[in-house]
Order: C-alpha cells, then structure tokens, then sequence
C-alpha cells in the first residue's frame, strides 16, 4: 500500500518540499539517496537525512523489501495492467485510428492549440466519451476536469451528452446494453464529471496534492482535465522557477496517469518562437515541457477547416486529420449529424 508524504511526521515545509517534486509516496523516496533528494527537492542534506529516516521508521523500506509493496511486476500482472488500461474512443473515427485506439489510459496527452480552435470543445467531449459503457466499447470511467480559465459549460456538455446517449440508444442489440443504457443518462453522465475551479498555480498544485485520495476514493476515475495549463504558468516571471514548477507538474500527472489508471489530458497555448528573421507558432513552455505528454495533438486552422496534427504519439508522427465541431461536439469532419445518419458509428468500429 501506497502511505502518502504527508502522512509522516514531518514538517510542513519539507512536504511541500517533496510534493512540489513530485514525491508524493513513501515508495517514490524508498530508492533514493540523502545527496540525490537533497538536489532533487531543495532539501538540507540534514533534512532529507531525516526525511529517508521517517520513510524507514514509517515501515516503507520494510513494505520495499517485504514485499507488501512488489518492487518489480510479472509479466502476468502486466499484462493486466495493460488490459486495464484502454483507450478513451471518442466519436472521431479518424483520430482514434491515428492514436491506435483513442486517448490512452495511463498516459498524458497535451492539446495545443490557438485560442478558440476547439481545445475545450475535445475535452469536454472526451468527458462524456470516457463514460460511455463498455458493453459499447467504451471506458465507462468518471472524470476529474480541472478548469482554470473559466471555460467549462455545462450546456454544452448536455449537448454532446444527449447526443452520446441517442448514439448508444440506437445501437442497443443486448440485455447487457439495455442494462447500460439505464443509468448512462444525462443527468448520471453530469453527476460523474468532478468539476474543480482553480485560479492560480499554488490552487492547482494543492488541488494535485489532494488528488490520489480523491482518485483513491473513485476508483472509477478514468480521465483528468487540466484545462488549461497555459494561463496559470504565463505570468511567470523567474523562469527558472517555473520551469521547475513545471517538471514537478508533469512529474506528478505523469505518476498519478500510471498509478491510477487515468487519462491525464492537458491544454496549452501556442506562443511565438523567434528563428531568425522568421517567427513560428509553437506550443508555449519550451521543448523540455514538449517531452513529457506521450501524446501531443496540434489543433489548427487550414483556412477554414479545422485540422488535428499529431505531433507526437507512440503510434503514428506527422498524421493530420480534419475535424469539425457540431452541435452533437467534436466529430470527424465528413461524418453527418446524427439527426441526418442512418447507421451510427459504433463504439466496437475500429
Ligand atoms: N454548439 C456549438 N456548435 C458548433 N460549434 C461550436 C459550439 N460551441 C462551440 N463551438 C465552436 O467551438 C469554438 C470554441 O472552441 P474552444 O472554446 O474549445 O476553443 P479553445 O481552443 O479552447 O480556445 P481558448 O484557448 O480560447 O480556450 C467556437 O469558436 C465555435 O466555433
């Protein structure tokens, strides 16, 4: 079992100290070095002395070697965390088949994007994806959406709710289905969405300290929304402390994304990058930011369509994909609205 930093009897400042490094867990600290803890947190090399002596009295190097907390997996157990871990299949046919499936649990992907391209719209969608049932293929998993910017609407998410479940409603051939469709209903599918509203970065990072509880406690969590990223980290004006902020951050989503089963998706904002006499849209907080989301989708305009690059994935680089936004939410482009198709795509279509 996992024992929370904060629950050793340490002083304020230090947890914070470690939770602002992303350790979290008495079984991240389990393998370290008084040195290496020291340089990794901003520790006194006294006080990580003391810190690794209150994992130790606290039973974790115990729990290591005692095996109450497996220090490697068989490859059996890995395979079933594998089989746990599914992809979110969203209602763009096109993008699940360039992401190998959909939007992978246990892993984070970053949404780029200019203002207004349709970065909240895909999250919002990927909150009601996430819950649809999986005796249609899907994840059926509850959602954590982080909103800083204000952005959330709820009618929008009855929108695309009420077009997902006239989706599935179609599609029922079973008992097990018509079972499903019972309680995947509006007004469950918005009880299921955990809305949190943070202003500021210290807001977010209490919030991301409070989280493996939360998720302890809803075990049927499968996605989090940080929406967005961008304008909590803008105003910085220490780089360098917001850089490491920053590693901390994706430290932490990266953790909690494996250790939880969840979906981490995040958004971001372009900035301009200066090569030259030529200037570039990039995505804001440099390439070191870059590296850590497994997936990294590009929303942009082509003109007037609207196009979804993946700019980095473990299962297609470079694929560029036209979407739109309906009424119904994020949609592949040629796909009609629901009220004008005569057979839906189903959630078992790959
Ligand atoms: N009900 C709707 N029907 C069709 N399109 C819609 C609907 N609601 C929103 N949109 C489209 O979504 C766009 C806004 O997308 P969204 O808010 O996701 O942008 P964003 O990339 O998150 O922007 P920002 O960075 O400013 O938050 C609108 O410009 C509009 O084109």
């Amino acid at each position: 079992m996992q024992r929370p930093v904060s629950s050793l009897g340490l002083s304020p400042s230090v947890k914070v100290k470690l939770v602002n490094s992303g350790l979290q867990f008495t079984a991240d600290l389990l393998h370290l070095k008084p040195l290496q803890l020291s340089k990794d947190t901003g520790l006194s090399q006294q006080e990580a002395l003391e810190v690794l002596q209150a994992v130790k009295t606290d039973g974790g190097g115990d729990e290591a070697r005692g095996g109450r907390v497996p220090a490697s997996l068989t490859a059996l157990e890995l395979l079933q965390q594998e089989e746990e871990m599914r992809s979110i299949v969203t209602f763009s046919s096109q993008l699940d088949a360039a992401l190998g499936g959909g939007i992978p649990v246990g892993k984070s992907t970053e949404i780029c994007g200019v203002p207004g391209v349709g970065k909240t719209q895909l999250c919002l969608q990927l909150s009601v994806d996430v819950q649809v049932p999986q005796s249609f293929g899907g994840v059926g998993g509850q959602v954590i959406y982080i909103d800083t910017e204000g952005s959330f609407l709820v009618q929008r998410v009855i929108d695309m709710a009420t077009a997902a479940v006239k989706h599935c409603s179609l599609l029922v051939e079973d008992d097990e289905q018509r079972v499903a469709m019972t309680t995947f209903t509006i007004e469950n599918i918005l009880s299921n969405i955990f809305l949190v509203r943070c202003h500021d970065y210290v807001e977010l990072l209490a919030e991301l300290h409070l989280l493996p509880d939360f998720l302890s406690d809803h075990p049927k969590s499968r996605l989090l929304v940080i929406d967005s990223v961008a304008c909590l980290f803008r105003q910085f004006d220490d780089l360098s402390l917001r850089t490491r902020l920053l590693h901390s951050l994706t430290q932490q989503l990266i953790a909690m994304a494996t250790r939880h089963h969840i979906a981490v998706v995040i958004t971001n904002q372009m900035t301009t990058r200066l090569r030259g006499s030529h200037s570039q849209l990039v995505p804001a907080f440099g390439e070191s930011w870059g590296h850590a989301p497994t997936i990294r989708l590009l929303l942009q305009w082509a003109g007037s369509r609207r196009m979804v690059a993946i700019y980095k994935s473990p299962c297609q680089m470079d694929a560029t994909i036209q979407y739109q936004i309906t009424s119904e939410g994020f949609r592949d482009a040629d796909q009609p609205e629901q009220s004008q198709s005569k057979r839906p795509r189903t959630h078992t279509d790959q």
